[in-house]
């Protein structure tokens, strides 16, 4: 943890809060609230982001045989989910700590609207000294609606409120260069942000409740590192991880933060699922993004468009070879942005200030 660290996104995975037979830990749950505490009372501000739900509702209802996979989900998760605030709210309330419950699905992070109402609201938590606990909202968000795990809630939910720190915590202590039960693995401790893709080490393996498995956590801590917040991927199960970390005595898998992004760029950032069209740009332009001057895309570098979108939608943004570069909000719809295409003088189709530009292409 870095020593500016003011507000710390913390995620706990299912497997963090459940023993090998997949009944809850609470035991467990009980020492990660009490190193939250001793976060808060550290002066830290405090968003907890939780899965479990699911775990905790299978152990506690027997479903019929014929329950199809999507509605078990749901149902345990809106059962589970009562027991796994009640116990949060109960574990935080010895300590005087009141908590919140969010529940959210990826669409309430498309619309802009949705987007500053939840912002709002935890803003308004943290200044009050209100612990946030926020779980996807199993029983609405199915297939497409839903996030891919809670890693990448917790990261949207890091880049919404300006987070300093996120910490994703697993049952491994980070990414290993081998299989993590391997006794010659090594531990992956550090990623810069020029660090090549780690993907290679990442076999598909998941832990026994988990949903979104190493891949999804890694691609999500690298991105929110890229938007400046630092990342680490630790181990749930260890005795004391938090108090580890915030002592920089954890050995995890740290990914260092790059430069600070601003709020609209970070929601931009994570809105590629929503994005409405494509424009492709050539090699001038893509320069001119790439570089660190301060450039707004405007019509005379666009070679193509695609997609029928309005004033307002995010669109992307690719090279010549089709490479993704970016994302932006456009200023104006395809069809105006047709009738621009290659022509100087115009209006830029992207402004700099809505103009999200990946440093990990
Ligand atoms: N290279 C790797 N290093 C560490 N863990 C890995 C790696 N590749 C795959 N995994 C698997 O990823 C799992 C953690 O992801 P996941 O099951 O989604 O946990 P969580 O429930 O905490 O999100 C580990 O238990 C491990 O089995
Ligand atoms: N909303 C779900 C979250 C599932 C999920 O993301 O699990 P994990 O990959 O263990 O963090 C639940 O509470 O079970």
């Amino acid at each position: 943890m870095n020593h500016k660290t003011n507000t710390i996104v913390i995620k706990i995975g299912s497997n963090v809060l459940t023993m090998e037979d997949g009944s809850p830990d609470l035991i467990r749950m009980a020492k990660l609230v009490d190193q939250m505490v001793f976060l808060l009372g550290k002066g830290l501000k405090v968003v907890l982001v939780t899965s479990g739900a699911v775990a905790f509702g299978r152990k506690s209802l027997p479903l019929i045989p014929k329950t199809d996979a999507i509605s078990k989900k749901q149902v345990w998760a809106s059962i589970g989910q009562i027991e796994l605030i009640r116990r949060y709210k109960e574990l935080f309330s010895k300590h005087g700590h009141p908590i919140a419950q969010l529940m959210v699905t990826k669409e309430d992070f498309r619309d802009r609207t949705h987007y500053l109402n939840m912002k709002n609201c935890l803003d308004g938590l943290l200044k009050n000294n209100v612990v946030p606990v926020i779980n996807e909202n199993d029983a609405v968000a199915v297939t497409e609606l839903m996030f891919t795990d809670n890693d990448e809630l917790a990261g949207l939910v890091a880049a919404m409120i300006d987070a300093d720190s996120l910490i994703l915590l697993t049952n491994v202590d980070g990414i290993y260069k081998g299989h993590p039960s391997d006794p010659s693995s090594e531990l992956i401790t550090f990623v810069g942000q020029k660090m090549p893709d780690l993907s290679q080490y990442i076999s598909t393996h998941k832990s026994s409740f988990g949903r979104g498995g190493m891949l999804t956590k890694m691609t999500m801590a690298k991105k929110s590192a890229n938007l400046g917040i630092e990342v680490a991927i630790a181990n749930g199960k260890k005795d004391e991880v938090l108090i580890a970390y915030f002592n920089k005595e954890l050995k995890c898998t740290y990914f260092e933060p790059g430069k600070i992004k601003d709020n609209h760029k970070k929601w931009i950032a994570h809105s590629d699922n929503y994005s409405k069209g494509e424009v492709t740009i050539n090699e001038g332009a893509q320069k001119a993004l790439l570089s660190d001057k301060i450039t707004s895309l405007l019509p005379v570098g666009i070679l193509s468009i695609k997609g029928n979108f309005l004033k307002g939608d995010i669109i992307r943004i690719v090279d010549p070879e089709g490479t993704r570069l970016g994302l932006g909000r456009a200023e104006y719809n395809a069809n105006t942005a047709h009738e621009k295409i290659g022509l100087s003088g115009q209006k830029p189709l992207v402004h700099y200030d809505y103009l999200y530009i990946s440093e990990l292409n």
